[in-house]
């Protein structure tokens, strides 16, 4: 069965927090958005995972260079999982992922921005990471003429562990698990809501439905 990721796009801790424990009954993985961990440091992963220790607590540090100092910092405070950039060289993703098995955890690449996502995704999947993000990025997705329609088409056909980020929501995301994406990423979909734990529920109910 897929699993449901809430993005958290928000700033602060406590602004984090209060979403996370509205939406937890309904998803399996709990991510840090970047801009989040960049103004709040790694502090919000220990107090993420302290407050959901049930929860894949998912650091996204898209992750350029340095990928196992970066990674080591992410893991002792209290992450699963961190993302690594698919641009960035073998080498990143190499040391992210013996960071990852030093700490019993796991890397996900995140091909935002590049080209040819599907080659990538099948490229990277090859040296030990978790799964790897089709992810169209938030710049992406308010530039005209973005539909979704291009990462679900790339899901169906990558043939490797896949997430699927870039404006799931509610009408669309019976066709990204039928499709064949591993993990439902879901951000504004879900923090942007009125009513975030209904609609983290009613996300969560269509893909059980499938
Ligand atoms: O990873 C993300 C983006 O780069 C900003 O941090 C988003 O969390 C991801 O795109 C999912 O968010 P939505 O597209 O709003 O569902």
């Amino acid at each position: 069965m897929a699993k449901l990721q809430v993005a958290i796009d928000l700033l602060t801790t406590k602004e984090a927090l209060a979403l996370a424990a509205k939406v937890a009954p309904y998803v399996d993985i709990i991510e840090l958005g970047t801009p989040l961990i960049k103004n709040m440091g790694s502090a919000v992963i220990t107090a993420m995972k302290n407050a959901h220790p049930d929860k894949l607590v998912f650091a996204d540090l898209k992750t350029a260079d340095a990928g196992e100092l970066e990674a080591d910092v992410a893991f002792t405070a209290g992450a699963d999982l961190v993302t690594v950039m698919g641009a960035a060289g073998d080498a990143t993703i190499i040391g992210a992922v013996k960071a990852a098995k030093a700490h019993g955890k796991g890397v996900v690449v995140d091909t935002i921005g590049y080209p040819d996502r599907v080659r990538r995704a099948q490229e990277v999947s090859k040296l030990g990471v978790e799964f790897v993000e089709l992810h169209a990025g938030l710049d992406e997705q308010w530039t005209d003429g973005y539909s979704i329609q291009v990462l679900i088409d790339e899901a169906a056909r990558v043939g490797v562990p896949v997430s699927v980020a870039g404006g799931v929501n509610i009408s669309n995301v019976v066709a990204v698990v039928e499709a064949g994406a591993k993990v439902i990423v879901a951000g504004a979909a879900i923090y942007g809501a009125e009513d975030p734990a209904a609609a983290a529920k009613e996300l969560r109910e269509a893909i059980d439905a499938v």
